[in-house]
């Protein structure tokens, strides 16, 4: 029975990977998919991993139509096995159902990949939708880390260098990019609450350092 699959994470958790790596293996077997994104930072019409891979995909709108264009599709005598949906936190709750109904009405496996939680810990409407549709929701294996050492499971933004909590839900970006007009970075749940980030913490522990008594010199 065809499946509509969720795989979720934080950024930078190997999502885009795996997303290539599930197109690698079906279509080595003989399956044929569709490869769908919304705003990959590597640009329109591409699906990217940042170990290097990246492969074609269609560009997907607001105003995109999953069910209309894979049922066209079949009707015009296309196999289609699968789909891939990258940046599936970018579609809309109704492009959500249409992939449940790709999945129930046409037969084919509906694989997404995206970002559950946005900068400020909210939902993205369309992964909340994920959420409630899925036939099952997976959460990445490979751990993203926070600065502290811990399980990073949030997404902080950054401008210029300093966490903030409030703008726009979409802003296309990269972690690793703290100097950046626009930046993220992955944290513990703690650390986000408390908006410590890689760079407020170190220059936090310089500022003490710089403080703190000098040792005795030695006779
Ligand atoms: N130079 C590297 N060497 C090994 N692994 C890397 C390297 N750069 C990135 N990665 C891996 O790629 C992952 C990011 O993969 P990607 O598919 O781009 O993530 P996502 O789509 O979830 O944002 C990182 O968590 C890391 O495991
Ligand atoms: C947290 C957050 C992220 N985004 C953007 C930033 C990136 O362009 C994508 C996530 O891509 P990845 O492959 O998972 O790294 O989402 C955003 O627009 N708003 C946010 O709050």
């Amino acid at each position: 029975m065809a499946e509509l699959a969720f795989f979720s994470g934080t950024m930078d958790c190997g999502k885009s990977t795996l997303a290539l790596q599930i197109q690698h293996n079906r279509s080595a077997r003989g399956l044929r998919g569709l490869i769908f994104t919304r705003n990959d930072r590597a640009g329109e019409g591409l699906l990217s991993s940042r170990l290097g891979l990246v492969t074609e995909a269609t560009e997907t709108d607001e105003a995109f139509d999953f069910h209309a264009h894979l049922a066209a599709r079949v009707a015009a005598g296309v196999r289609v096995d699968y789909v891939i949906a990258d940046e599936a936190q970018f579609l809309s709750p109704e492009q959500v159902d249409q992939l449940a109904c790709v999945v129930d009405d046409l037969g084919v496996d509906v694989y997404a990949f995206g970002i559950t939680t946005d900068f400020r810990t909210r939902l993205f409407p369309g992964s909340q939708r994920l959420i409630e549709l899925a036939d099952r929701v997976e959460v990445l294996q490979v751990e993203t880390l926070c600065w502290c050492g811990a399980r990073a499971t949030h997404n902080a933004r950054t401008e210029g260098g300093r966490m903030v909590v409030e703008g726009a839900q979409v802003v296309v970006g990269d972690v690793g990019a703290a100097d950046a007009e626009v930046g993220y970075e992955v944290l513990c749940r703690r650390h986000h609450r408390r908006r410590r980030t890689a760079a407020s913490a170190s220059a936090t522990a310089n500022a003490t350092a710089s403080v703190a008594p000098q040792p005795a010199a030695a006779d």
